[in-house]
């Protein structure tokens, strides 16, 4: 699928675009653009939180790519100050911050990127991290269906003063994509797939009790806790329903890779050590890695 066509008629009559969280100038009226010769080849975006991570993500997936390179990723973006993009042959990597107010921003600009660079079938891919639903920690959850922190399988944005809601879900031949590569004999970690809740809030929206206010019981907690796991939901994080409707809108397929620091049955503090963090980190990037290997072979 070429993505020559986003869902934005307006788009088709501008001259230029100025890709403001990028600090990417397109001209669009140009034939062969610079952008074309740039980003012309990604198949494959990689998205996550941290700039750290996705320029560890860069390095490891070099071997896979069969690219020879020691020196430090260059963050192609720098110049913007907000995000951080390295490519990798053909996969971008980009960082999107915490939640989905920051992902949708960059993730508007890297559609259109990859739309003015005429790119074909890009797959677009969050490798985050969560916490856990009645998981053990270090596990991957490969997302189905998003759903909100009012626990409906939508997201929910408003448009001129209006609720849109949008579906939100991740199409089956990606999810069953990721998980085929899953489960191999010396992983040592297990990768699922399942339910995702996404929350606008660390705290109150995902039901902690250790945040700088608190309005309800442990109790409450525990039930809001089971309901969700009742709707096969496994792990919360904060972006999979907005980046599933919106790649959706846009015609794009995606896929989101996250890992469980904590199991939220058993509370709230991530309180893993920096290391144990950094080792989990790698569990999506191993999944990932051989996802890209098997799409791109
Ligand atoms: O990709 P990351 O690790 O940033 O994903 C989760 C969801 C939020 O962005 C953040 C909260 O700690 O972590
Ligand atoms: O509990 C957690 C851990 C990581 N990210 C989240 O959004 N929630």
């Amino acid at each position: 699928m070429s993505l020559s066509r986003l869902n934005n008629p307006h788009l088709d009559t501008m001259t230029s675009d100025f890709l403001y969280h990028l600090n990417i100038n397109v001209a669009c009226s140009q034939n062969a653009t610079d952008i074309e010769k740039q980003f012309g080849d990604i198949r494959v975006i990689c998205t996550g939180g941290t700039q750290k991570r996705m320029k560890e993500l860069a390095i490891y997936l070099r071997p896979i790519l069969g690219i020879v390179d020691n020196r430090e990723p260059v963050d192609l973006c720098e110049s913007g100050q907000r995000y951080a993009v390295y490519k990798v042959g053909p996969v971008l990597c980009a960082s999107h911050g915490v939640g989905s107010s920051t992902f949708s921003v960059v993730l508007h600009e890297l559609l259109k990127l990859v739309r003015y660079a005429k790119c074909k079938d890009v797959v677009f891919l969050r490798i985050g991290t969560c916490g856990g639903v009645g998981v053990e920690p270090g596990t991957v959850i490969v997302t189905e269906k998003a759903y909100n922190g009012c626990l409906e399988n939508v997201h929910e944005i408003p448009i001129l003063g209006r609720r849109v809601v949008r579906p939100a879900f991740f199409a089956q031949d990606i999810v069953e994509g990721i998980l085929g590569v899953g489960n191999q004999p010396n992983d040592g970690f297990k990768t699922i797939k399942a339910n995702t809740m996404s929350t606008d809030c660390f705290y109150e929206g995902q039901g902690r009790t250790d945040g700088a206010v608190c309005e309800y019981s442990e109790d409450d907690k525990m039930k809001f806790l089971q309901k969700a796991h009742d709707l096969g939901i496994r792990n919360i994080e904060m972006e999979a329903t907005m980046f599933s409707s919106l790649t959706r809108k846009a015609d794009v397929k995606a896929g989101c890779i996250c890992v469980a620091l904590i199991n939220r049955l058993n509370g709230d503090q991530v309180t893993i050590t920096m290391e144990q963090k950094h080792e989990f980190e790698q569990r999506p990037f191993i999944i990932v890695g051989r996802y890209i290997r098997h799409l791109l072979k």
